[in-house]
């Protein structure tokens, strides 16, 4: 019996200085700060958009500590009483992970019950890095859990707040104007969409079973003609992929069961990424190279309106990858964008791409039969970090609920192009160190 899940609650971000990083959420990406917890040694900050939640956790400085002296706390280090609650609560409903980069390490999800959760996983053989441990306000108490998931770094925090009433969670001061996020009408931002792991290579079915066998995720096809074996593989022109998605749903109900069919509301889904090695040094090898392991590649934010997200996020200076402009004015592309109700030039400016779903388009392809054309939009942002590594991206999905593998071919290729470019800016800049020194 897996340990069921109820909501996605917030994901955490963990960085060796929160002030850059909080700077950009709220004046490019368009997110409030609404909650913060100040410690003498760390720092931890909320921001919302709609139901999506982040939190900056600022790794704590530990003084002196020598790297090899410090290592990630555990349930044995816990129980055996040397873990200090210093350590613990440096960052409270979180670990304090000694993580040499800048990283998104923790998908924080609502359960009923952490107890029961606890018991469940353990037994299915989890390591939990904090057991249940309750923290109490003036709103009332939430319990929590903190469990090592089978991807790099990242983590699971379980949560009831069950018993809670404040704005956020206990420990947390509520900071800023609560009601500011619904009069920023020109970002619709609602919720997280999805969020995509990069893994080594023949690692794909390890992830899915995990989450299976734990959290009761399901798996769901990308694109027809999908292998169930060997997931949704684009492997040809330079583009070396292996993609696998798997889901969720809102988990309401008393007891452990699934809900049944008709009430099953999907929440985030989860897509696993895994390189092919014939094209050549891609994204998902760069990810994990520059992460140093495995891990959260990508989010995607959901939005309402994704011409006006883009509008407004890009002039408070996010930049967008933007695919070649041939993608706009090949005739297959600009129908299908003005068949959809769109402009190719507007899309142009952000590079925003569109796909139809083809998957569930099947004999519905003609509107004159009173079916909606099902298609999706999405655009993706520059990396957020100095490394290389997590990016975020805006999705707006009209009918169609996978991803485009039109749009996956896209975002590749604009990637590899800005990582070319970024290699030789390199190569320039070392050769320029290099002479200047000579
Ligand atoms: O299309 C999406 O949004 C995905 O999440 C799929 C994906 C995953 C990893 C990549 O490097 C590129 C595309
Ligand atoms: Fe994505």
């Amino acid at each position: 019996m897996a340990a069921y899940i109820q909501r996605l609650h917030h994901i955490s971000l963990h960085v060796s200085s929160a002030d850059k990083i909080s700077r950009e959420l709220v004046s490019k990406f368009k997110f409030n700060l609404f909650a913060a917890r100040l410690q003498d040694k760390s720092r931890q900050f909320a921001f919302k958009k709609g139901r999506a939640v982040f939190v900056v956790n600022e790794r704590p400085n530990l003084g002196k500590t020598r790297l090899n002296e410090r290592h990630e706390p555990n349930l044995e280090d816990f129980q055996a009483g040397k873990l200090n609650r210093e350590s613990l609560s440096a960052c409270l409903y979180d670990v304090t992970p000694h993580y040499s980069v800048d990283t998104v390490a923790n998908v924080c999800f609502e359960v009923e019950n952490v107890q029961r959760s606890f018991h469940t996983l353990r037994q299915l053989g989890c390591t939990f890095l904090v057991p249940p441990t309750t923290v109490r306000d003036d709103g009332g108490a939430v319990t929590y859990s903190v469990v090592k998931s089978i991807v790099g770094n990242v983590c699971h925090t379980l949560i009831d707040k069950s018993e809670y009433e404040g704005g956020f969670l206990p420990g947390f001061k509520l900071v800023g104007d609560a009601r500011k996020d619904e009069e920023d009408a020109t970002c619709p931002v609602t919720h997280f969409d999805h969020v995509t792991y990069a893994c080594p290579r023949r690692f794909t079915h390890s992830v899915m079973d995990w989450y299976e066998k734990l959290f009761g995720f399901k798996r769901f096809f990308i694109g027809s003609g999908e292998d169930p074996d060997e997931g949704f593989v684009l492997d040809q022109e330079g583009i070396g992929l292996r993609l696998t998605a798997m889901e969720y749903w809102k988990c309401s109900e008393k007891g452990l069961t699934l809900p049944s069919a008709h009430q099953r509301e999907p929440d985030c889904k989860f897509v696993i990424a895994e390189s092919l090695p014939e094209q050549g040094r891609n994204q998902v090898d760069q990810f994990l190279q520059q992460h140093r392991g495995a891990g959260i590649q990508h989010i995607g934010l959901y939005t309402d309106d994704i011409l006006s997200t883009a509008q407004s996020m890009s002039r408070a200076g996010v930049s967008f990858f933007c695919p070649p402009p041939a993608y706009y004015t090949e005739v297959g592309k600009q129908q299908e964008i003005v068949e959809a109700g769109h402009s190719p030039e507007l899309l142009s400016q952000h590079g925003i791409l569109l796909d139809t779903d083809l998957q569930d388009t099947e004999g519905t392809r003609d509107k004159t039969q009173g079916h909606e054309r099902r298609y999706l939009l999405q655009v993706f942002t520059r990396p957020l970090f100095s490394e290389d590594t997590f990016f975020l991206e805006l999705i707006e999905r009209r009918g169609a609920s996978g991803f485009g593998e039109g749009n996956i071919r896209a975002l590749w290729k604009s990637v590899q192009t800005y990582m070319e470019k970024e290699e030789k800016n390199n190569n320039k800049n070392n050769q320029t160190l290099q002479s200047a020194k000579g």
